[in-house]
């Protein structure tokens, strides 16, 4: 089985090729491939199929199949969607350009040159309202975002670099039924944030463009905004999320680093 490794901000991927649909893509399989010691390691998969090929006609050619490195689905992810445009381009499957991508959180419109940023049409960011997550035994206030997939994006006042997120937030179960992604940023002056990100199905990460869209949408919303731009800086680089009142927007590095078998 082909395979491409991918990153966007460190946010990284194993991209499976499966034009046909033909591979059975089992959790048990997602899990060994994001192993970081006995697979090729990575914070998610991305399966490349076309969606005639899973019955979805209606779509654009494209299906972005996300799997985090649990082996479990999201509905969305903003990073793994840049790098997904990136793989298109650079495997002569797409042309620069505007590009649509189904997923299961809908649509999303990539644009992208020969090289360089990609940016991403997040869609319109949703509120569900507050909620809090624990952290080390300390509570965070947050506001709950769906960017098609969950996120609780809560404003701290400590610096990140001091926060520990090597085991899960406690969350309300009850206000997230499917689980969340949760985000603990700073401001750092002017439309700037600084965060960390512990995410649903694959622990920390170094970085997650929904949960980046999440906490933009959680800095203007204390300011009583909807929209504006923010550089939001995460352990593995910086992102750009500009919020227009309707829609969200990301961008950010989406690079191809290797290929090869998988042997697994
Ligand atoms: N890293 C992604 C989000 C991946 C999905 C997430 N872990 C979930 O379960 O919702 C991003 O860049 O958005």
């Amino acid at each position: 089985m082909r395979f491409v490794k991918g990153h966007g901000t460190e946010n990284d991927f194993v991209i499976l090729p499966d034009p046909d649909g033909a591979l059975d893509l089992t959790p048990e399989l997602v899990a060994a491939i994001c192993d970081r010691r006995a697979g090729i390691g990575a914070d998610g998969v991305l399966r490349v199929v076309r969606s005639k090929a899973l019955g979805r006609d209606g779509d654009p050619e494209w299906f972005m199949d996300y799997r985090n490195a649990d082996g479990g689905i999201a509905e969305m992810c903003g990073n793994g969607v840049r790098v997904f445009a990136r793989y298109l381009v650079e495997a002569g499957l797409a042309a620069p350009g505007d590009l649509p991508i189904a997923t299961r959180g809908g649509v999303r419109v990539a644009s992208l040159g020969a090289s360089g940023d990609v940016s991403v049409d997040m869609g319109a960011p949703k509120i569900l309202g507050n909620s809090r997550a624990t952290v080390s035994g300390r509570v965070y206030e947050g506001l709950g975002v769906s960017m098609g997939n969950p996120h609780l994006a809560c404003a701290i006042t400590e610096p990140v670099s001091g926060l520990d997120l090597s085991r899960a937030p406690e969350v309300d179960a009850g206000f997230f039924p499917e689980g969340v992604n949760v985000e603990l940023f700073r401001p750092a002056g002017e439309g700037r944030v600084e965060m960390r990100v512990h995410e649903r199905g694959s622990g920390e990460t170094r970085s997650c463009g929904t949960g980046a869209v999440a906490t933009a949408v959680a800095a203007a919303h204390a300011e009583g905004r909807t929209e504006g731009t923010w550089e939001v800086a995460v352990l593995g680089g910086v992102l750009t999320v500009t919020l227009d009142g309707e829609t969200s927007f990301l961008r950010g590095p989406a690079v191809l680093v290797a290929e090869g078998d998988l042997r697994l």
